[in-house]
């Protein structure tokens, strides 16, 4: 998928900007607090219905003004053509693709898949299970379609079921979720497992390279203990749930573990070498997405050069040609883009003002 063009009103800093993108690499170059990231902001929202910065839509509205637009035209190789958008006031937000009377999140997400790096991207190794499961579970969403019922049936027999425990209600009305959770999260052990050698399959030559000689490898854990299955697994810690007050295993507790020569990737790397790693994974995937489904995401790169030094920015960006996909990069001056990134377009950011350069 490609966007062909970008409006944007009263969107933060960025007061209206209506332009045509390359299908290719646009790079947006400008100073601290331009309006470069509120640029990649916008197109996340259209592909994904949030914000990445974790606030509410209604914040993200210039301030003075009452609502804020953002719209794009998309096409996809095939010819196949679409119109998305998002309408934002202080008290609702309407999202639209096409004509569709009721536009979800999931139909944005289903068709336009965006995989966003920022700079704060090697969180991915650093930090909690939650991140590791959102990376793989954003794969496996676009790959197997098996995936999202299962794992929206499984969403709701959880809750359900936690609700029982923490009002301490008989263990027979806990126990009358148990076989929707096992049956749907089994679909979903599945779909990640599966999911999961198509990763290890594809990592690509950039994370080989980082790491040299030594093994790359990634480990899944399904979010219970023992070898004989969920069912069993969520049999055995009845006692310790009752206790608890909530379901303690499960697909909602899965994690990966990234290893190099069987040390745990986040004690073994630099921060640079993370944030290349990490990247790599993101790259893969999608690599994945178009191998297999034939559909090509769009790539946000937030400010790449930070923390990478010359050599890594060259090997990051051969990667993204590699992929050939449109993709978004910031940088603060046109000096850091990578000469290995061919035919760019560049976008000037100035106090929110954006231009062709
Ligand atoms: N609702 C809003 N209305 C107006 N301006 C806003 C709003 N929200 C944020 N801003 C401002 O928009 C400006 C641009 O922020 P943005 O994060 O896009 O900059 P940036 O170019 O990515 O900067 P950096 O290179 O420092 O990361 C900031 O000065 C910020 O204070």
């Amino acid at each position: 998928m490609r966007l062909e063009s970008l409006y944007i009103e009263n969107f933060r800093c960025i007061e209206r900007c209506d332009i045509e993108l390359s299908p290719g690499v646009n790079c947006i170059v400008g100073d601290n607090a331009s309006g470069k990231t509120s640029f990649l902001e916008a197109i996340y929202i259209l592909g994904r219905g949030e914000s990445f910065r974790q606030s509410r839509l209604g914040q993200a509205i210039c301030h003075g003004s009452d609502a804020l637009t953002i719209r794009s035209r998309l096409n996809n190789h095939e010819g196949s053509r679409h119109r998305i958008g998002c309408h934002v006031t202080r008290q609702t937000h309407q999202l639209k693709l096409d004509d569709q009377a009721e536009t979800r999140r999931y139909d944005l997400i289903s068709v336009l898949p965006l995989q966003h790096i920022d700079p704060n991207v090697h969180r991915l190794l650093e930090q909690g299970p939650k991140y590791r499961r959102h990376f793989l579970d954003w794969g496996v969403f676009h790959v197997e379609h098996a995936f999202f019922p299962a794992w929206r049936r499984y969403r709701r027999a959880l809750k359900q079921r936690n609700r029982a425990l923490r009002a301490h209600r008989p263990k027979h009305q806990v126990i009358a979720w148990d076989a929707e959770l096992v049956q749907q999260g089994e679909i979903i052990d599945a779909c990640r497992r599966q999911y999961l050698e198509h990763i290890k399959r594809r990592l690509p030559v950039t994370a080989r390279q980082l790491v040299g000689d030594d093994e790359l490898d990634l480990t899944y854990h399904p979010g219970w203990r023992g070898d004989e299955g969920f069912g069993h697994a969520m049999a055995s810690s009845l006692k310790q749930d009752l206790r608890a007050g909530f379901t303690q295993q499960g697909p909602h507790r899965a994690d990966i573990r990234v290893s190099i020569a069987s040390t745990n990737a986040r004690d073994w790397v630099s921060r640079g070498q993370q944030k290349l790693l990490t990247a790599a994974l993101l790259l893969a995937q999608a690599d994945i997405l178009q191998s297999t489904r034939g559909v090509q995401p769009v790539l946000l790169l937030d400010d790449m050069a930070a923390e990478l030094g010359e050599t890594y920015r060259a090997a990051l960006a051969a990667e993204i040609e590699r992929l050939g996909v449109q993709c978004f990069l910031t940088f603060l001056s046109p000096d850091l883009i990578p000469r290995e990134l061919s035919e760019t377009r560049m976008f000037h950011v100035k106090q929110g003002r954006i231009a062709m350069a």
